[in-house]
């Protein structure tokens, strides 16, 4: 089966890679994707200068997924911005350098450098991280959001992409889709980022298992896989010159069939990929190419975005 995907001027040899946040803070890290079988490879979200982060833990997988409140830690821009100067794009995986600024300013300031250095990464801006004490997610104001994107895209005149937060109520799918549908130059949308501020217990010790915020925190894996599924879905739907990268839930070649059934172009795995490491791309590529010949589908296209209703 053919597993090849062909967007925004990109060639890649599979839909599979890896979520902002997993297997991508340090160079030795991104370094594992792109030697992987991941079709391409993004960046931890960064701010202008490095970031420790939340106290630990602030990570914890569960049966069903995972809880994070891991508060943007990171190296810096300059430190990603290296790494996509030096970034072996002739190779054929394609690189995207997701950003996440404290403020709108910190974006504007990173993206100027980005459009002046003339790289061949794309920038995913990230609008929902939920683990910010007191920063609230970006994605769920509505006007915040349509004057960002007017002033991003101001600075950057490049395709450029979203990582949203999930949306729960079919009203704001729809005001999120008329902000988003006004910028041409947004070229794709990432959906989800975690569930945020859910909150996970241990009986025996009678406990919340991270630190930060008194336990609350991010939700991934299997936990959101329904919501990553309907977000991915409702945006195919209302935003028909875009792309949808999905995420959210992907264990298996199935809830990454699932994903591109439901209008995917390309798929992210986070929370799968922190427990099983590296070794998750060829998995759930055999288990997706598996599966499609099992459908008999030859390509990707074949069932992109047809999900049946009833
Ligand atoms: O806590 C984080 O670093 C984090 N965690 C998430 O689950 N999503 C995000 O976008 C971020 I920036």
């Amino acid at each position: 089966v053919d597993l090849s995907v062909s967007w925004l001027g990109l060639a890649m040899a599979n839909p599979l890679y890896n979520a902002s946040g997993v297997m991508c803070r340090s160079v030795a890290e991104l370094e594992q994707v792109r030697t992987s079988a991941a079709g391409a490879v993004i960046t931890k979200s960064c701010t202008p200068q490095p970031r420790v982060g939340n106290p630990e833990p602030r990570y914890c997988a569960t049966p069903l997924g995972s809880i994070n409140s891991m508060g943007l830690p990171n190296a810096g821009y300059p430190y990603y911005r290296d790494y996509a100067r030096s970034y072996p794009y002739a190779a054929g995986k394609p690189l995207f350098l997701s950003l996440s600024g404290m403020t709108l300013d910190e974006n504007l300031d990173m993206l100027r450098d980005l459009a002046a250095a003339e790289l061949l990464c794309l920038p995913e801006v990230n609008l929902s991280c939920p683990n910010l004490p007191g920063k609230p997610q970006l994605g769920y104001d509505f006007q915040a959001c349509s004057e960002a994107l007017t002033q991003i895209t101001r600075v950057y005149q490049g395709p450029f992409g979203v990582k949203l937060p999930p949306y729960f109520d079919q009203v704001h799918f729809a005001q999120m889709a008329a902000v988003l549908n006004a910028f041409p130059g947004l070229r794709f949308v990432t959906c989800i980022n975690s569930i945020g501020n859910g909150l996970v217990i241990d009986v025996e010790r009678e406990s919340v298992v991270i630190k930060p915020k008194d336990g609350l925190g991010g939700l991934g894996g299997s936990y959101v896989l329904p919501t990553a599924l309907a977000n991915v879905r409702e945006f195919y739907r209302l935003l028909p010159d875009k792309h949808v990268v999905g995420c959210g839930g992907i264990n298996s070649g199935r809830e990454a069939f699932m994903h591109i059934l439901a209008g995917a172009t390309v798929v992210q795995i986070g929370s799968c990929l922190y427990e099983e490491g590296e070794g998750a791309f060829a998995r759930i590529l055999d288990e997706l190419s598996a599966l499609m010949v099992q459908k008999g589908y030859q390509r990707l296209d074949d069932f992109r975005g047809k999900l049946k209703t009833l």
